[in-house]
């Protein structure tokens, strides 16, 4: 499908013939007159926001099949993406100090690389294509740093899906955070699933419904399911061997029990009051799940019923949750939340994921009666703390201060928002659009 821009008319996506076929057959192309996308001026930009997570229970099981429960976060990934009339594709990436373009010829070459065999069904990439993003990118091999991975996952997924649905034509795109990258809130995932909306929508592979003024719009559910695919091939790139819980949620929102790629959004769940405290240690989430997979191999008779366990606290934890939602025994059940907290965390530390920083926090809040855990890949990051309806204010503020005197932030939460949104930017914050804006534009 052309989008195209009224007066100006940029086309910015021409979907093959075959991409196109299959995609009209899945009903992912307009139904009727093509989406309209509105690029060029400050008034013409387009934002598309994916929130970061929270995980209840279930961190690294996941990984090996056993079920995890996940939160959406009130803190987002914002992308910017408008048309650049300078022939170039832009990538801003403010947080990480990432300012990049590329001739649209020159990235051509990227995509003769990139083989998709179905569209419906993104491939991992190889290691034979890897090596040519990495040559590409000039980047050297072996190279983990924050900006070679983000730069290597744009180019890798910018490819493939123009390779697969239609050039993307020249663009300026610029993805901000304001969630802390790497400390176990899911910014790869909200990272990938912004950049995946916003790439199949400037190819023509899905649609671009132009929320309202002050609006914000969602696609349709199959459109969010070929989202949540290529986010999660972006995590593939980034984790390295990824559950997709994170990206799930980054593209649904809300609450979900995530098993085996089956993904079930949570219905009766109370509203839980968690505070979020980031320990500022950092740490990457690919060693961390490699690490895990190695104590796995290493002594499966002992990891084995750990993770079985983590199972079992999981599937307990959405029991309670809708215990407590249906007003049912609440105190006693919020004991059992703490208990499973408690043991989880343990459980965690078993499997080499804890750390000193986490340790402190929960020997802290345990000061004040309240229970934490790690949450994301551990190993630093952050962690949540259990806050029941009844802890006083002042509590909660006791025992953030004595966490921010060890120099960790420490915030309550909201939880349970919407996934992957379109925003008209008069819906947005003002300070967010303005911070958004004033990166530099495309020239
Ligand atoms: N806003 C962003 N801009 C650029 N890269 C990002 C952004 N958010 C996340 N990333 C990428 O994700 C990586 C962090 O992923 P990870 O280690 O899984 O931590 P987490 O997902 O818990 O924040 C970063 O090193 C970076 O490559
Ligand atoms: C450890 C894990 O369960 C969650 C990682 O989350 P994060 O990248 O630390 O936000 C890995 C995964 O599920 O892919
Ligand atoms: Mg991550």
């Amino acid at each position: 499908m052309g989008l195209t821009d009224g007066a100006t008319c940029v086309s910015i996506g021409r979907s093959s013939e075959v991409a196109r076929n299959i995609l009209s057959h899945r009903k992912l192309a307009a139904a009727s007159e093509p989406s309209r996308i509105h690029f060029g001026m400050a008034n013409k930009t387009f934002i598309i926001s994916a929130p970061g997570k929270v995980i209840l229970h279930g961190e690294h099981a996941v990984v090996h099949g056993k079920v995890a429960l996940a939160v959406s976060l009130n803190l987002k990934t914002y992308l910017r993406i408008q048309p650049c009339s300078d022939q170039k594709v832009q990538l801003n990436l403010p947080n990480i100090n990432v300012h990049l373009n590329w001739k649209p010829a020159a990235l051509q070459f990227l995509q003769s690389a990139i083989d998709v065999a179905d569209v419906l069904n993104p491939k991992t990439a190889n290691q034979i294509q890897m090596d040519q993003l990495r040559l590409f990118a000039g980047i050297p091999e072996g190279s983990t740093d924050t900006a070679s991975i983000s730069i290597l996952c744009f180019l890798y997924l910018y490819s493939a899906i123009s390779t697969s649905y239609g050039q993307i034509p020249s663009l300026d795109i610029l993805v901000w955070s304001e969630l802390p990258i790497g400390a176990g809130l899911g910014s790869s995932a909200a990272y990938c699933v912004c950049l995946a909306a916003a790439l199949l929508s400037a190819s023509g592979a899905i649609t671009c419904p132009v929320p309202q003024e002050k609006d914000t719009t969602r696609w349709n559910e199959d459109e969010l399911e070929l989202i949540n695919k290529w986010a999660f091939q972006g995590e593939k790139l980034i984790h390295g061997n990824p559950s997709g819980v994170d990206n799930a949620v980054g593209t649904w929102g809300g609450m979900l029990r995530y098993h085996a790629g089956k993904i079930v959004p949570l219905s009766s769940v109370p509203t839980l009051r968690i505070l979020l405290t980031n320990t500022k240690v950092s740490r990457s989430t690919k060693v961390l799940v490699a690490g895990v997979k190695d104590k796995l191999n290493k002594l499966p008779s002992i990891i084995k019923p750990v993770l079985d366990s983590i199972d079992a606290i999981s599937c307990e934890c959405e029991r309670v949750l809708a215990a407590i939602a249906s007003g049912i025994a609440v105190d006693e059940h919020y004991r059992i939340l703490e208990e499973l907290i408690d043991i989880n965390q343990h459980h965690l530390n078993v499997i080499g994921v804890g750390h000193p920083s986490l340790d402190r926090l929960c020997q802290l809040t345990a000061t004040y009666g309240l229970h934490s855990k790690l949450t994301g890949a551990g190993g630093g990051g952050c962690g949540l703390t259990l806050l029941r309806p009844d802890t006083s204010p002042s509590m909660v503020e006791a025992s953030k201060r004595t966490l921010k005197d060890l120099g960790y932030d420490c915030w309550e939460t909201v939880i349970g928002g919407s996934g992957v949104s379109l925003h008209s930017p008069s819906s947005l914050h003002k300070d967010i659009f303005q911070l958004l804006c004033d990166v530099k534009n495309c020239q």
